[in-house]
């Protein structure tokens, strides 16, 4: 995690997709409160795959899982998600690849996102026979607008990067991830003659709705879930999925 003049790059690199397992998750919730201790003044997040940002929660932490480990998984997540939902410096997302579900999670958490062509974003979670949890459909809704997002949200559709461009779901596309690295810098830097407790301040106006419905609802929401994915027929269609995931491999 290089800190150049107060910006940090954290690139994730958990060949072969960068999924979110539960250890993935750890990391990057120790290195944002890094960030945050450290008083760092802004943060890319990008992936050191050339063509996957994150492939999204590691499917196999949810399938025919341990209780307790399927708990652990799911606070660690959100352990993640509010640590980096509510930094105090400024976030970019540099997505030099595939972002389903999770992985749009991640991006859609940061403040600004940037996106390299023929790569798709969005959360698909309705294609796969589950259910986008709420707070993931709040990050969609701030980004794109309740019409929009009910759209994306009801199809699980992912979206090509003209279409993310076209629909508010990122800022800009760059060419390449050098390019998108250079935006995002850009970004950053356009931010940091601002009043920095100011601009904290206004940025957690603006979040603090979606933070407090998980902050206030975190026991249940890990109870949601549980009683989800341990249902027989979601665990059977988690199990066709990294089926047909493997068989494209092959
Ligand atoms: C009433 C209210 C109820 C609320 C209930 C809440 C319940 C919420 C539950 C869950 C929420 C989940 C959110 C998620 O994030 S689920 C994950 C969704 N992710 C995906 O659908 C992405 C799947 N992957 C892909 O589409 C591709 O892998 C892609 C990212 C486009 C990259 O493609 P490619 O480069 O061609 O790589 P491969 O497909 O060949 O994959 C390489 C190996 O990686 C394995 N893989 C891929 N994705 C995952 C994953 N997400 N988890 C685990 N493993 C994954 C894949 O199987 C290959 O493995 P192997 O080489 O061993 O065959």
């Amino acid at each position: 995690m290089p800190l150049k003049m107060g910006v940090a790059t954290v690139t994730m690199n958990r060949p072969p997709v960068n999924s979110l397992n539960t250890e993935h998750l750890e990391t990057l919730h120790r290195t944002f409160i890094r960030l945050e201790n450290e008083k760092c003044r802004g943060m890319i997040l990008t992936s050191s795959s050339p063509t996957v940002f994150s492939a999204g929660l590691d499917i196999r932490e949810m399938y025919k899982p341990e209780l307790e480990k399927a708990r652990k998984f799911w606070r660690t997540l959100q352990d993640m998600w509010l640590k980096l939902y509510s930094s105090p410096y400024p976030t970019v997302a540099a997505i030099n690849g595939h972002a389903p579900a999770g992985g749009c999670l991640l991006s859609l958490s940061c403040e600004y996102r940037v996106i390299v062509p023929k790569v798709r974003m969005g959360l698909n979670e309705t294609q796969l026979g589950i259910v986008a949890p709420q707070w993931f459909q709040d990050c969609m809704r701030n980004a794109i607008g309740e019409r929009e997002a009910e759209k994306a949200l009801i199809a699980g559709r992912m979206f090509s990067s003209e279409e993310a461009l076209k629909v508010g779901l990122v800022d800009e596309i760059a060419q390449n991830k050098e390019e998108c690295i250079q935006k995002a810098e850009a970004f950053l830097a356009s931010q940091a003659n601002l009043p920095m407790l100011a601009r904290k301040t206004v940025k957690l106006g603006f979040r603090h709705q979606t933070l407090s419905r998980l902050l206030t609802g975190r026991e249940a929401d890990t109870k949601i879930f549980i009683d989800y994915i341990f249902q027989p027929k979601v665990q059977k269609g988690l199990e066709m999925y990294l089926q047909s995931l493997s068989k494209k491999a092959a």
